[in-house]
């Protein structure tokens, strides 16, 4: 946030990054296994010092956020049910180093598994769950309110499921409206208090393969969240489809 200046937790934090990552970069006279060792766990406490510092997050889209072991649940459901073929899933759920029409192919998948509002509620519910966990201390989510008459989903029940979720997570103290938010100060929005706290943000997506009028049900419906955490619209989707 604009008014937070440096807190007594980043300082530290910042310092004793410092003294951790000063052995990882010493000359090392050891032979090639020692060394391995070494900067395996350099990069332990690289990725340690980055869980610990508190971070804003601006980009994650929400059924890109979903964990694995969910979507995991969710496709074996699926899987027993007949709807999809689990083991055909599997692979693809659990692959890295996917290419952008590979990831956008693979949020069909995703709103397969994801399509009721329970569901919808589970995995907002986990993944602001999961970001407080790793210490990110205001979030902005965005996400596409879907309408799926089969479902019995309209673009504002999805988002209703969506709040749901938010207002849900247990361990964690989640604020989605907060005026004040812009000069809360750092020291308590994350570090060492007890229970954590994460401010939460969310932006309506319009995919570009919407047509104009359902864009514009999109914009109205973040018009009449307004206070409900909802502080903006997003256009997403794949790029190379749809005229926006
Ligand atoms: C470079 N990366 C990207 N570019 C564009 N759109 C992306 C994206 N990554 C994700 N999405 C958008 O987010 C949707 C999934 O979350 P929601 O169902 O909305 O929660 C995808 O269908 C796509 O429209």
């Amino acid at each position: 946030p604009p008014c937070s200046g440096p807190t007594k937790t980043g300082a530290r934090q910042n310092q004793s990054y410092k003294a951790r990552r000063a052995p990882g970069r010493r000359r090392s006279k050891t032979k090639p296994a020692a060394m391995e060792t070494q900067t395996s766990e350099a990069e332990k406490e690289m990725r340690e010092w980055c869980v610990a510092l508190p971070k804003v997050e601006l980009h994650a889209h929400l059924n890109g956020s979903i964990r694995n072991s969910t979507l995991l649940e969710l496709a074996k459901e699926l899987g027993d049910k007949g709807v999809i073929v689990f083991e055909d899933v599997k692979g693809v759920i659990m692959k890295n180093d996917r290419s952008l029409p590979e990831c956008v192919r693979l949020f069909d998948l995703f709103h397969t598994l994801t399509t009721d509002h329970d569901t919808v509620t589970r995995i907002a519910k986990e993944v602001v769950g999961d970001f407080a966990a790793e210490n990110v201390v205001y979030l902005e989510i965005r996400t596409t309110p879907k309408n799926n008459e089969a479902k019995g989903i309209t673009k504002r029940s999805y988002m209703n499921a969506v709040v749901k979720g938010l207002k849900s997570v247990e361990d964690v103290d989640v604020v989605i409206n907060d005026e004040k938010l812009s000069c809360t100060p750092m020291s308590v929005l994350g570090g060492d208090t007890k229970r954590k706290k994460i401010y939460v943000r969310l932006l309506l997506s319009i995919d570009r393969h919407e047509t104009t009028s359902a864009a514009l049900d999109t914009v109205n419906l973040a018009m009449e969240m307004k206070d409900q955490g909802v502080i903006g619209i997003d256009l997403s989707g794949n790029p190379v489809v749809g005229e926006w």
